[in-house]
């Protein structure tokens, strides 16, 4: 869990009294999330989240809070920053840049059954088509410039066999992102962490997509690779549940049907997605942040998952 930033009671009393939301009842940290300082909000008007930005900046921020705010209003389930009296919905605590939005009902589903992933499958592929005319433009900061830049900082720390795994998987990421196929992939605003602790369900209703900090234009298949990856898997060996990726796909394609070239390299994407989140966990995991509640997530996962996805690759 990561609170990095204490936030004292007056400060998010202020904030509360500048953003017209009542009386301040309680503030809690918590505990979950690796990137920003969270704290649940409560006041006579409801229950909100304060996330305090650790890494973005102010430049970067207003692309994933108007993106929130844009999908929230096309009908989307996804937390609507809240704005002071002028409009402005990215603010200052503590001296870190801030955004206040609505607490989502629900809890996480960590032991999906197909169901869930085809809820999950079906609100993907609306959010995709629901950001076509989102008119800011970030790149995903994680993608392949990211892994470019940053396996070299982790090489040091890994054994022969992985790094030559590591080696070679981005090249072959190098290869495919310069393929006709790769270029011709639909592309938007994407999610690009919607793992089972980013959804909340009540029953097997979903009701919210949400931490979008890792948000940006990239291809809407890598955004379901890493859904795929993360939902429709056994966790403990990181093989992929066929009925649960199944109950996906289907969902996903009958609110936005795959092209071609999407189907032609759902796989490279799948690893792609691993690739990724191989990386940033070796990332977190070696070159640490100080943080009071923070348990980096378990790199050796994602390696297994990217062996999985290139001995096993999933048939459309
Ligand atoms: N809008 C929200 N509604 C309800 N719970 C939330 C909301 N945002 C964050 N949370 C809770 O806070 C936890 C950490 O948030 P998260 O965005 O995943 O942190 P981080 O940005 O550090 O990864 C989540 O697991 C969830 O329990
Ligand atoms: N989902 C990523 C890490 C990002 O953490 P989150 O709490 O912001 O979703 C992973 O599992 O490595």
């Amino acid at each position: 869990m990561a609170v990095f930033t204490q936030v004292p009671l007056k400060d998010a009393h202020t904030l509360v009294q500048r953003l017209q939301l009542g009386e301040l009842q309680a503030l809690r940290g918590i505990e979950g999330g690796i990137e920003n300082t969270n704290y649940f909000v409560t006041t006579d008007q409801g229950e909100f989240v304060l996330t305090l930005f650790e890494r973005l900046t102010a430049e970067q921020l207003p692309f994933y809070l108007h993106l929130m705010k844009h999908l929230a209003h096309a009908g989307i389930p996804v937390p609507d920053p809240r704005p002071d009296q002028h409009g402005e919905i990215l603010h200052r605590v503590c001296g870190k840049p801030a955004a206040l939005v609505n607490r989502l009902q629900g809890k996480s589903q960590l032991a999906p059954q197909a169901v869930h992933c085809a809820a999950v499958g079906d609100m993907l592929a609306r959010m995709h088509l629901a950001g076509r005319d989102y008119e800011r433009q970030q790149p995903n900061l994680r993608g392949l410039p990211w892994w470019n830049e940053t396996v070299p900082v982790v090489l040091p720390y890994l054994a022969p066999e992985q790094a030559a795994l590591l080696q070679s998987e981005l090249a072959y990421q190098n290869h495919v992102a310069a393929s006709s196929a790769y270029t011709a992939l639909p592309r938007g605003p994407v999610h690009a962490d919607l793992f089972r602790d980013n959804v909340m369900f009540d029953g097997d209703t979903l009701t919210g997509f949400f931490d979008f900090y890792f948000a940006g234009v990239d291809t809407w298949m890598f955004d379901l690779a890493v859904c795929l990856n993360d939902w429709c898997i056994d966790l403990a060996t990181g093989q992929h549940d066929t009925s649960r990726a199944e109950a996906m796909l289907r969902a996903y394609q009958a609110v936005r049907p795959l092209i071609a070239a999407e189907r032609e390299l759902l796989n490279a994407m799948l690893r792609a997605g691993a690739l990724r989140f191989w990386i940033s966990r070796l990332w977190d995991f070696h070159l640490p942040r100080q943080a009071s509640l923070l348990t980096p997530h378990d790199p050796a996962h994602f390696e297994r998952v990217l062996r999985q996805r290139i001995a096993q690759p999933l048939a459309l």
